[in-house]
């Protein structure tokens, strides 16, 4: 099936970037020539489509939860509210983070469940959530996120052997039981009908702030900016293919061997635009005390690839937990001050300096 059942299908005469395709059962089988095209995408782009990964009938129900949860009154919403201090778990309204060093406002709600609360539950990490989340927690959230982290931790593994670590040595920087940022995110964008500048971003350019995202969309606005060009290009949302994308922490562990790519999000294009638009990510990112720097002591290609950078480039000096605070703190309209609050929101696509 190549369409979303009850939406337009993408346009034909819109341009679309094409992502390499990699298939997730040849990947869990150590298959060479698919390892290959992985590391090609990942060293290249950082962002591939994922089919075989198996999460599809948990994608469908986490939609369902998102829509329940959209649904409730904003009062309600906002008692979950993820604040201003820089943490991203809860509710995030509409116009509460800037997408541009100028804060023009983003347009989408999200409902970010934390990892840590939804496999402890019904003993809390993080925080409360609103009732059509708690509700969920155990029959979808669950599910869905401990299939997302099995995918996650088997495509960090395979980059981790090629990137010559030693066995675990990228587990470790994410270990299960460490409290840490990752969360499933569920997104609404309201319908956007034509008229609208495509330029009018729902979510500002960024890279993202963690190790690996897998995200699942059905209508078009996904958006990247191929290194080497000027012009954003569609990522075309198709039936069963997931994509995926490295963060900052893959950048900054690897040296700079794997890419966390520009991406924003836009209204769909064309009469897509009509209708809202639903997405969801799960985030895998590192343990909140993990420093963020190069592997380089535990892999010579590593060791190599710094050798060749500026020195000191890519030595944050920050936790996890601290490069992710900064990044969701600053993109915070309440936050702003001018554009010096947009760039220090930035992430690895910006120089050291801008830590
Ligand atoms: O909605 C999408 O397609 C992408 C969302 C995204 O980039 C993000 O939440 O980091
Ligand atoms: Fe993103």
């Amino acid at each position: 099936m190549s369409e979303f059942p009850g939406l337009p299908p993408f346009p034909d005469d819109v341009p679309t970037h094409p992502l390499l395709i990699v298939d997730y059962e040849l990947i869990k089988q150590r298959d060479q020539s698919e390892i290959d095209k992985l590391w090609k995408a990942a060293t290249e782009l950082g962002f591939w489509y994922l089919k075989n990964h198996g999460v599809d009938e948990e994608v469908d129900q986490m939609f369902e939860m998102g829509a329940e949860t959209m649904r409730l009154p904003l009062e309600d919403k906002m008692k979950y509210e993820q604040g201003d201090a820089g943490s991203s778990f809860g509710y995030k309204a509409a116009g509460a983070n800037a997408t541009d060093e100028y804060g023009s406002l983003d347009t989408v709600e999200f409902i970010n469940v934390a990892k840590d609360d939804a496999l402890a539950w019904p003993n809390k990490v993080h925080r409360d959530y609103p009732s059509t989340v708690n509700a969920r927690m155990e029959s979808t959230i669950k599910p869905f996120v401990q299939k997302s982290l099995e995918v996650n931790y088997t495509i960090l593994e395979v980059l981790g052997e090629r990137l010559g670590l030693p066995k675990g040595a990228l587990e470790r920087q994410h270990l299960m039981n460490e409290p840490s940022g990752s969360e499933a995110r569920c997104i609404k964008n309201p319908p956007r009908p034509g008229g609208i500048s495509e330029e009018k971003a729902a979510i500002g350019a960024h890279t993202d702030f963690g190790s690996l995202s897998f995200l699942h969309n059905r209508l078009g606005g996904l958006q990247v900016l191929v290194p080497g060009t000027t012009q954003w290009q569609y990522i075309k949302p198709i039936p069963g293919h997931a994509v995926c994308n490295l963060g900052d922490a893959m950048a900054i562990f690897s040296g700079g061997i794997l890419r966390s790519n520009l991406h924003r999000v836009v209204p769909p294009p064309k009469e897509q635009g009509n209708y809202e638009r639903w997405s969801l990510v799960f985030f895998t990112r590192p343990g909140n005390s993990v420093i963020l720097r190069p592997l380089v002591e535990e892999s010579p290609l590593i060791a190599e690839a710094v050798s060749k950078q500026p020195p000191g480039k890519y030595e944050t000096g920050q936790t996890s937990k601290d490069w992710f605070a900064r990044r969701i703190k600053y993109q915070r309209v309440r936050n702003r001050t001018g554009p010096e609050t947009w760039r220090a929101s930035r992430g690895t696509e910006h120089q050291p300096s801008a830590y």
